[in-house]
């Protein structure tokens, strides 16, 4: 624990003194931020055991750039439900750091390609749909939900900084607020420098996958791809993305999922993802996803094209003539270029700038491989990275084409509430940075249960069966972390 106690509380005091006077100024809330340099072995230990006693906390990382965000608790959150959501976020963040106190205390460089990530930040995710329905799957999920974190720990290779938050009312006395953040630093000061160990395991565990009747049945499911892709023939409309969900419960009854487990599993065995975990409340919407959403640092924005799977082989032979099988193959390029061809044209009103590669290349997963092109530009001054998300979100590689015909049919046809299954989930800083990662191969953990989701997109070629297979590769990288392999399980369960 490197924190310098006395300069951190002076420097505190300090910036609750003058959030104060322009709460009272301009009669609103008032965020003060205040980074430093601090020593966290690992950020994972921190969002597992709690120790913060909070019911909403957040783990986000990308193990290939070496990133870590860890945030624990509350200073302040917008939720919401319905249209207009991306710029009611945008709104309110630009609001909230109009007058906010920000001190960082730290010489890590802010302006290389994969910058350190400090400083305020705004965390959450969207819905999948813009509907206000949920079923009792989802509750607690709502149409937008993000949080600056109360304290937010960031890793980027050797380096961690601490950043507390916090909000100053113009009604409240100052005392009180430096009683309140003095406690919480005192907390932060007991942090222990170790990496995150697993639980004890779980060899005689027994994973059951519960038929759900909210879920369509593997056959029903198979008999709504065989019904997209007459419509698509048909010319109704050029691609679907089909989901479907199961339900495991662990057995006996009284076993309980652990988090830190099934993240630390996913981060192992997913170094080219983005893992994410976002407590609500007793539960956690977790996965390994390969799909970038967009990234935006010092105004280049990067994202990716990513649409046609195919499985890994057993041995490299095999491997290598099915990535080659991916790269010529008539029905997955077409299914592929639908989304680079969105993806171009949702980023065109945004960015002065926007190239990308005729020629997909190959995304190694650990179970799946992928179709990946990936894209850049230059954004257009006054333009933000949630103006990006809202243009962009769903892409065919979520939703379909048209955008609107696929979204009607996914609402009526699925019967699975998507809530957050596919949705953007991010963080965005008060610099214009931020990152946001689509929420697939994800989970909804809730004690003794889990929610999978995998999804497919379909196109006029499509096989029913073909397609069912791939969701079966996809639901892998949740099931293994969950702690069972799906070749353990009777096909006719999936
Ligand atoms: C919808 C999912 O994957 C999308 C992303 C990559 C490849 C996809 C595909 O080949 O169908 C999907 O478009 C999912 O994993 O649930």
């Amino acid at each position: 624990m490197k924190v310098l106690p006395g300069l951190f509380q002076d420097t505190l005091l300090r910036l609750l003194q003058q959030a104060h006077k322009r709460a009272e100024q301009h009669k609103k809330d008032i965020l003060i931020s205040l980074t430093v340099p601090i020593t966290v072995r690992d950020g994972l230990t921190l969002f597992s055991s709690n120790r913060y006693q909070q019911d909403s906390q957040f783990f986000w990382e990308h193990p290939q750039t070496q990133r870590t965000l860890v945030g624990i608790g509350c200073a302040t959150r917008i939720q919401l439900d319905g249209g207009s959501r991306f710029q009611a976020v945008n709104a309110y963040w630009k609001e909230l750091l109009q007058h906010a106190v920000i001190q960082e205390e730290h010489t890590l460089s802010l302006s290389s390609g994969q910058a350190h990530i400090s400083g305020p930040i705004l965390f959450g995710g969207f819905a999948f749909h813009e509907t206000e329905e949920k079923s009792a799957l989802w509750e607690g999920f709502p149409g937008a939900s993000f949080v600056v974190p109360l304290i937010l720990f960031s890793t980027h290779k050797e380096d961690t900084t601490v950043t507390f938050n916090y909000i100053v009312k113009p009604d409240t006395a100052l005392y009180r607020d430096e009683d309140y953040c003095v406690t919480i630093f005192s907390q932060l000061l007991v942090l222990q420098e170790e990496t995150y160990t697993p639980g004890a395991s779980h060899p005689e565990r027994e994973l059951l996958i519960k038929r759900d009747k909210q879920f369509l049945t593997a056959d029903d499911w198979k008999q709504l791809v065989s019904q997209s892709v007459q419509s698509i023939r048909q010319g109704e409309y050029q691609k679907i993305v089909l989901a479907r969900g199961i339900k495991i419960e662990l057995q006996p009854a009284t076993e309980r999922f652990n988090i830190g487990d099934i993240v630390n599993h996913l981060r192992h065995h997913h170094s080219n993802a983005y893992i994410f975990a976002l407590q609500h409340e007793k539960r956690y919407f977790c996965g390994a996803t390969p799909e970038l959403l967009i990234n935006t640092h010092n105004g280049t924005i990067h994202t990716m094209a990513l649409a046609g799977s195919a499985p890994r082989g057993q041995t490299l032979a095999e491997d290598q003539n099915i990535a080659m099988h991916l790269l010529q193959s008539k029905k997955l390029l077409e299914e592929h270029r639908f989304v680079v061809s969105a993806i171009y044209q949702a980023l065109q009103p945004l960015c002065a700038s926007v190239s990308y590669s005729e020629n997909p290349e190959i995304l190694r997963l650990e179970n799946v491989q992928h179709l990946i092109t990936p894209l850049a530009g230059k954004l257009l001054p006054m333009r933000t990275i949630l103006d990006l998300v809202e243009a962009l979100h769903p892409t065919p590689a979520v939703g379909g084409l048209p955008q609107k015909k696929a979204l009607e049919i996914i609402r009526q046809e699925e019967k699975l509430d998507r809530g957050w299954y596919a949705s953007p989930i991010g963080w965005l800083d008060a610099y214009g940075n931020g990152e946001f990662a689509v929420a697939l191969r994800s989970s909804l953990i809730d004690g003794q249960s889990a929610t999978l989701f995998a999804g497919c997109g379909i196109v006029a070629d499509s096989d029913p069966e073909e397609e069912y297979k791939e969701t079966c590769w996809k639901f892998q990288a949740m099931m293994n972390s969950l702690g069972v392999g799906i070749s353990t399980l009777p096909q006719q369960d999936l």
